[in-house]
């Protein structure tokens, strides 16, 4: 369970996230929608330590992340499949991580299989990946610690069909396994194929929060989203 309570961030006056609360229920996706600068990787930032919110609680599994112990064994996430390091391989990026979390080597082998990255591509140092396979890395760093609560800033950024579709079934199989997924993207129709439940924000706010049948009431996300979503006049900027 991943619960957001009365979360304000303000950056030097600005506000990028203003008294937002959702929650995340455990056996579920739920699609974190909003336009670009809305405040969905603040939010997952704040979620998992990396930041502090102005006002507010953000809580996992009923305690702030820093509180977890061995929290990687808890929660995974990818935030940003760029950063890891470029000269170490695959296999050499999820060992570290596993040891730093007590997970038995042997676990880095099956996530790496799971993710769809081969053995020889496991041994290749990152700097040689396509942007499709670190975004596989990270969701293989994110599994590693057979975790019950997934945070995904935009998972399927540079996967290709076959990877979406992928992504897609793992996402669900989790989330049938009793995960809770929060998952941020742009990709409306992917994201209600899979998602049982919706948060969208716009301008730091929450918008609209609920099932994503309900939400979407006979016609589809993309028509919710441009009804709550004004889009930024940028020739104005
Ligand atoms: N470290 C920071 N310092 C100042 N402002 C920040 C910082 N991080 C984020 N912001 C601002 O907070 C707002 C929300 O940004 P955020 O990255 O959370 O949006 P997002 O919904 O994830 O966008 P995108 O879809 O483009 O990834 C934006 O106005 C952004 O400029």
């Amino acid at each position: 369970m991943i619960e957001f309570t009365g979360i304000t961030k303000r950056y030097r006056g600005r506000t990028a996230l203003d008294d937002v609360s959702f929650t995340v229920p455990p056996g579920s996706v739920t699609g974190f929608l909003g336009p670009n600068g809305a405040g969905k990787t603040t939010a997952m930032r704040i979620l998992l330590g990396h930041t502090r919110a102005t006002v507010g609680t953000a809580t996992v599994l009923g305690s702030r992340y820093a509180e977890l112990p061995n929290p990687g064994r808890h929660v995974g996430s990818l935030l940003d499949a760029g950063a890891v390091h470029p000269g170490r391989t695959g296999r050499e990026t999820l060992r570290i991580a596993a040891r730093m979390m007590g997970v038995p080597i042997p676990q880095v082998d099956t996530v790496l299989n799971r993710v769809g990255l081969t053995r020889r591509e496991g041994s290749t140092r990152v700097r040689a990946y396509s942007l499709g396979m670190r975004q596989r890395l990270g969701i293989a760093q994110a599994l590693l610690g057979e975790p019950r609560v997934l945070v995904l800033d935009e998972p399927a950024n540079g996967l290709d069909p076959q990877g979406m579709a992928w992504l897609r079934t793992l996402v669900r199989s989790l989330a049938d396994d009793g995960c809770a997924v929060l998952l941020s993207s742009h990709l409306l129709h992917e994201v209600e194929q899979v998602a049982d439940r919706i948060v969208m924000i716009g301008n730091g706010r929450v918008l609209a929060a609920g099932s994503t049948r309900e939400l979407a009431a006979g016609h589809d996300l993309e028509h919710l989203y441009f009804q709550l979503t004004t889009p930024t006049d940028r020739s104005a900027e």
